[in-house]
């Protein structure tokens, strides 16, 4: 049996890297499910070590016989096909990127990225300004160092200019690091900074797998001087997955001393009676805007469980 690692998989084909040649192997699912993945709706994402046997006949094919046991997984609800899609696996490192300007700042953006870096046990996560050399207006400002304030990493850096880079690349290394962002916040032309030529491959990839769709919607793992990336697809709406409405407050880490406060240990901080988290918000120790957060993502999560089971 081969051991590999997951660098892709499109519609049930996965690319899998050869430990120890690195030879790779386009790979199908032996059998209809993987055995301990048993309910998964995309059993395998990037980063994923796997069991594989080489076809006997076909050059570099193979199936997938097993997953080996994964520290965690990033999942996101994905709104077209209603359905979780694992983006990655074994993380150490969640990187939230964004940019001042062009397009806008979208806070609520990243607060339900950390939601989802929050359910990626052991994985920490990294806020990421990009477009530096836009200028960083007060108000993005502030909330940088808010979210720095609350224990997340903060850091800004110009793929244009170059600052920050080689910062960056001496924080990432060892690590798995996962790239979320809008599109345009210039996630493609970090990923090409890091990893000279990924761009291109993945045009190439594309067209072989994806005919016609020039959209990339899977995401894909390189490797870097030092680390692993792996690149997801740019989103506009992002959804996280692995919570429910009652209990995403607590994926908003800022809250947990006061929630343990509240009268009601289930208390959705609304309009509930003693509530420590409203009197938090109202004391200014909790900042209102990511309270905001919480209510937006509260009820979006809602609605989703409704149409769900309703
Ligand atoms: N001013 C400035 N522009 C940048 C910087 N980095 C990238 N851009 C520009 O931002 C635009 C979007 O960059 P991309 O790398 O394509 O962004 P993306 O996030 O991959 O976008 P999608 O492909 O839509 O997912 C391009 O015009 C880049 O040239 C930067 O540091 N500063
Ligand atoms: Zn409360």
């Amino acid at each position: 049996m081969r051991r590999g690692l997951v660098l892709m998989g499109i519609n049930n084909i996965f690319t899998v890297e050869e430990e120890g040649t690195g030879a790779l192997y386009e790979c199908r699912i032996k059998g209809k499910v993987l055995e301990d993945a048993v309910g998964d709706y995309n059993p395998l994402a990037p980063g994923d070590r796997v069991e594989f046997e080489e076809d006997p006949i076909e050059e570099h094919k193979g199936s997938i016989e097993r997953r080996l046991e994964r520290k965690n997984a990033f999942v996101r609800y994905n709104l077209k096909r209603k359905a979780p899609q694992t983006l990655a696996a074994n993380v150490d490192l969640l990187v939230c990127l964004t940019s001042p300007d062009q397009p806008p700042f979208r806070p609520r953006f990243i607060d339900r990225v950390l939601v989802a870096a929050e359910l990626v046990e052991g994985a920490e996560a990294l806020v990421l300004l990009n477009k530096k050399d836009l200028g960083v207006p007060p108000e993005v400002a502030r909330r940088l160092s808010l979210y720095a304030d609350i224990g997340y990493h903060v850091r800004m850096i110009s793929v244009k200019t170059g600052e920050g880079i080689a910062d960056l690349v001496a924080f990432f290394q060892g690590k798995t690091v996962v790239l979320v962002g809008q599109s345009g916040v210039g996630k493609s032309s970090l990923l090409n900074t890091l990893v000279p030529g990924a761009g291109q491959r993945v045009g190439e990839i594309s067209r072989k797998y994806n005919r016609g769709s020039h959209v990339t919607n899977y995401s894909r793992l390189f490797h870097a001087r030092g680390f692993e990336v792996i690149d997801t697809p740019g989103v506009r709406e992002f959804v996280p997955y692995g919570t429910s409405s009652r209990d995403v407050g607590w994926c908003f880490r800022e809250f947990e001393p006061y929630a343990k406060e509240c009268a009601y240990p289930s208390c959705q901080h609304m309009d509930e009676p003693d509530c420590a988290v409203k009197e938090a918000v109202m004391k200014g120790r909790i900042d209102p805007e990511r309270y905001e957060s919480y209510l937006r993502l509260r009820e979006e999560l809602e609605l989703l469980e409704q149409e769900e089971y309703g």
